[in-house]
């Protein structure tokens, strides 16, 4: 487990860019790192395996401080912390195989456990087609798989990706994210990712930190972030819900009707349970707004409804609806 700990870090130039940071990663995790740009997200990544030194706070892997590691433990705290960069840091000069094994050559390993453990890694990223082929013949997915697969060489407890998908075309980051999501469960590697794209969120993280100007404002389970948080993270991230709230507000103006949003999460997400509560109490009920969303394996749901009732017993149908849902706001 890793464990973040009022981490500040102050850069020379007196630039305060981290603030107070508390967070954990559990063993086996994806855990992601959002924010706009200039959040502090590549600083705090950088942080978690000492390439930046934090100015203050501690770092716990496995109950042990790491900001006490001194230089000449370093390297060994980077086998087990290992980075793959943003612009993937290949040598041009090294074709895929000779970039994938240059941290054992600098370990001093024998030829034979290089050449074994290289042609597996690149059998696991799938790239042994290319291992002779030299990083300006790559694509950008290709680049990508070669230094997540030196990243992985030396059996890392933890992977820190930095945006490893903003290069990509929309097909090539899928297949990226299925090689995260697959090199996750079949090695329960603990993966932190950095991104400024929700929809790397929603489909590979289980947990996330939303830093903004340096400093956390939601740490917790992803389908907390959308669905609790909603309004007040997404609104400053990007406008999710798309509706004319005053022709909304105006429509459910009269006693006998009122606003609701609805959210739905897991399993529950596809029952029909408005249906049964609205018949159950004779309520009629007008969808404004709907979507339902993927989060890694489980669905979640939105409505904006106005629901009316003549017989004064729309408040017993809010209650009851309110129980069978993931929650429920009454917003006019
Ligand atoms: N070495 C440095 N010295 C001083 N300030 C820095 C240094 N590196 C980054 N900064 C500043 O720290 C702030 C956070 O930068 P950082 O790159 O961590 O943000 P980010 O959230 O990753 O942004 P982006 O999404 O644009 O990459 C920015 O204001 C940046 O200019």
């Amino acid at each position: 487990m890793l464990k973040v700990k009022d981490l500040n870090l102050v850069y020379e130039n007196k630039n305060h860019v981290l603030k107070d940071i508390n967070f954990e990663v559990k063993n086996g995790e994806i855990f992601g790192i959002i924010g706009l740009s200039g959040a502090g997200k590549s600083s705090l990544l950088r942080t978690l395996n000492l390439l930046q030194r934090p100015t203050s706070g501690n770092i716990f892997l496995d109950e042990i401080d790491i900001t006490t590691v001194d230089k000449k433990d370093l390297r060994n705290l980077r086998k087990k912390i290992s980075i793959v960069f943003q612009h993937f840091n290949l040598l041009s000069t090294r074709n895929v195989f000779d970039n994938i094994a240059l941290p054992l050559e600098i370990e001093k390993k024998d030829i034979k456990e290089i050449e074994k453990k290289v042609d597996k890694i690149l059998e696991e990223v799938n790239l042994s087609h290319k291992k002779s082929s030299y990083p300006s013949q790559l694509s950008g997915g290709e680049k990508q798989r070669t230094a997540i697969a030196r990243g992985m060489i030396n059996n890392p407890e933890i992977l820190l990706l930095d945006e490893p998908t903003s290069a990509l075309d929309p097909q090539t980051t899928q297949k990226i994210l299925d090689l995260i999501l697959d090199i996750n469960k079949r090695f329960n590697l603990s993966i932190i990712i950095v991104t400024h794209e929700m929809d790397v969120i929603k489909k590979i993280c289980d947990k996330v930190v939303y830093l903004k100007n340096g400093s956390v404002e939601f740490f917790g389970p992803v389908h907390e972030l959308f669905v609790e948080k909603e309004n007040e993270i997404f609104k400053e991230f990007y406008q999710e819900i798309n509706i004319d709230w005053s022709r909304a507000k105006q429509l459910s103006s009269k006693e006998t009707i009122k606003l609701l949003k609805i959210v739905f999460w897991g399993k529950h997400t596809h029952e029909a349970v408005l249906d049964e509560v609205s018949k159950k109490y004779d309520v009629k009920v007008n969808i404004l707004y709907g979507k339902i969303e993927h989060l890694k394996d489980n669905p979640y749901g939105t409505l904006i409804i106005n629901v009316e009732s003549e017989n004064g017993k729309i408040n017993d149908f809010i209650k009851e609806l309110d129980s069978k849902v993931y929650s429920l706001e009454v917003l006019q």
